[in-house]
C-alpha cells in the first residue's frame, strides 16, 4: 500500500510527465462543466490557457461540445468510469480532426456527490486512420471481387447461352434440347402425365439450298424457328435437332391433340415461311429415354414423307 504522502507524490509524477492527455472538469449543477485542470501534455495540445473554460468555451466546435457534454452526463447519470472514442480539435483554424480514446472517471465529495470528473484520453488519431485506410482498402477490394463476380456471372451466362442455343436460329440446340427433354420426361414419368415429340423436317431443303443459296437457306431456318417458336405454347419446348430437322415436344399432350398442333404448325410454315414440312409424331411411354423417343418419331416421319411422296 502506498502511503498518503507516496500516493500523492506518484500522482504528481503522473500528472506532471505522462504522455497522454488528463484533465479535470469540475460539475456546476444543473449543467456546466468547467475545465479544473490539465496536465502539461493537454496544455501543450490546446496552447492557450483553458483553465476556467466551460466545454462550450473551450471547443471552437459547437457539435464537438455537445458530444463531449454528452459523455460527461453519462457519466453522471450511471455514475461510474465509463470509456469512449471521441474525435475533434481545440483549434478553429485547425481543420485537421484527432481521435482519441477517453476514459472518464467520476470523483466524489464525502456525501457521495460527484464533484469533478477526471479524464485521460489517449490520442489514438494514428491507429484510427490506420483502420480507416484499411476499411477503405477492404471496402475497394470487395467492391473489386463484386464486379469481377459479376463479369464471371456474365461471362457464365453468355456461355452457357453459347452452349445450349443454336446460334442460327436462337432456338435450344440438340444438347439443350436434350437435356430439357429428358427433364420432361422424368416429370411425366412422376406424375403419370402424356408427353408427346413431335419432329419437323423441311421438305426439300436440300433443293432451296442448291438452287437459292445457303444464306437463303438460313434465313427459311429462322424463319421456320420464328414460326414454329410463335405457334406452339409456353408451356411446350422446341429445338433444333440437326440440319433441316425440328424436335417439339409437348407435355400433358395426347397424340390426337398433338397431330391437331403439328397439322397448326405445317399450316403456319406453309403460310409464313413457304415451304411444307414432314411431321412425325412419337407417344412416350414410361420405358423411353430421348433416343427411342426420337427413333419412333422419325420412323413416323419417314413413313408420311414415303406416303406423300416425298424423298428424304
Ligand atoms: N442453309 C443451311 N443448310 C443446312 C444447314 N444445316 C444443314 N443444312 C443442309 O440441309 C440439307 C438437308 O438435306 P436433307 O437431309 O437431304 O433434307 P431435304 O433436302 O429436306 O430432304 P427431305 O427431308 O427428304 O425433304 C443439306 O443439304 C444440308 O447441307 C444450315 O445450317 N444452313
Amino acid at each position: 500500500m502506498l502511503t498518503q504522502r507516496q500516493g500523492g507524490a506518484l500522482l504528481q509524477e503522473i500528472w506532471e510527465h505522462f504522455p497522454e492527455h488528463m484533465f479535470l472538469i469540475r460539475v456546476e449543477p444543473p449543467e456546466r462543466f468547467v475545465v479544473e485542470a490539465v496536465n502539461p501534455a493537454q496544455q501543450a495540445t490546446i496552447g492557450y490557457p483553458c483553465v476556467g473554460l466551460t466545454m462550450e468555451e473551450l471547443l471552437p466546435d459547437p457539435e464537438q461540445a455537445r458530444s463531449v457534454t454528452g459523455h460527461y452526463r453519462d457519466c453522471l447519470a450511471c455514475n461510474h468510469p465509463i470509456r469512449y472514442e471521441e474525435t475533434g480539435h481545440f483549434h478553429k483554424e485547425n481543420d485537421v480532426l484527432l481521435h482519441w480514446l477517453t476514459l472518464l472517471v467520476p470523483l466524489h465529495d464525502e456525501e457521495g456527490n460527484i464533484t469533478h470528473l477526471f479524464g485521460i484520453s489517449q490520442n489514438v488519431t494514428e491507429l484510427r486512420l490506420a483502420r480507416q485506410a484499411l476499411e477503405e482498402h477492404n471496402a475497394r477490394l470487395e467492391a473489386l471481387v463484386e464486379a469481377r463476380t459479376a463479369e464471371l456471372k456474365a461471362t457464365n451466362a453468355r456461355l452457357e447461352a453459347l452452349a445450349s442455343r443454336d446460334e442460327l436460329t436462337g432456338i435450344a440446340n440438340r444438347r439443350q434440347l436434350t437435356a430439357l427433354t429428358e427433364h420432361a420426361m422424368q416429370r411425366a414419368r412422376r406424375q403419370h402425365a402424356l408427353l408427346a415429340l413431335l419432329i419437323l423436317d423441311i421438305d426439300g431443303f436440300k433443293g432451296i439450298n442448291d438452287t437459292q443459296g445457303h444464306l437463303a437457306g438460313d434465313a427459311i431456318l429462322r424463319e421456320v424457328a420464328q414460326t414454329l417458336t410463335e405457334t406452339l405454347r409456353e408451356s411446350d419446348l422446341l429445338g433444333r435437332f440437326g440440319g433441316d430437322e425440328f424436335v417439339a415436344v409437348l407435355p400433358d399432350t395426347h397424340a390426337e391433340d398433338a397431330q391437331h398442333l403439328a397439322e397448326r404448325l405445317r399450316a403456319a410454315v406453309a403460310q409464313r415461311c413457304g415451304c411444307t414440312l414432314g411431321l412425325g409424331i412419337a407417344d412416350f411411354t414410361p420405358h423411353d429415354d430421348f433416343a427411342s423417343l426420337v427413333e419412333r418419331a422419325d420412323r413416323a416421319l419417314l413413313r408420311g414423307k414415303r406416303a406423300r411422296g416425298v424423298r428424304r
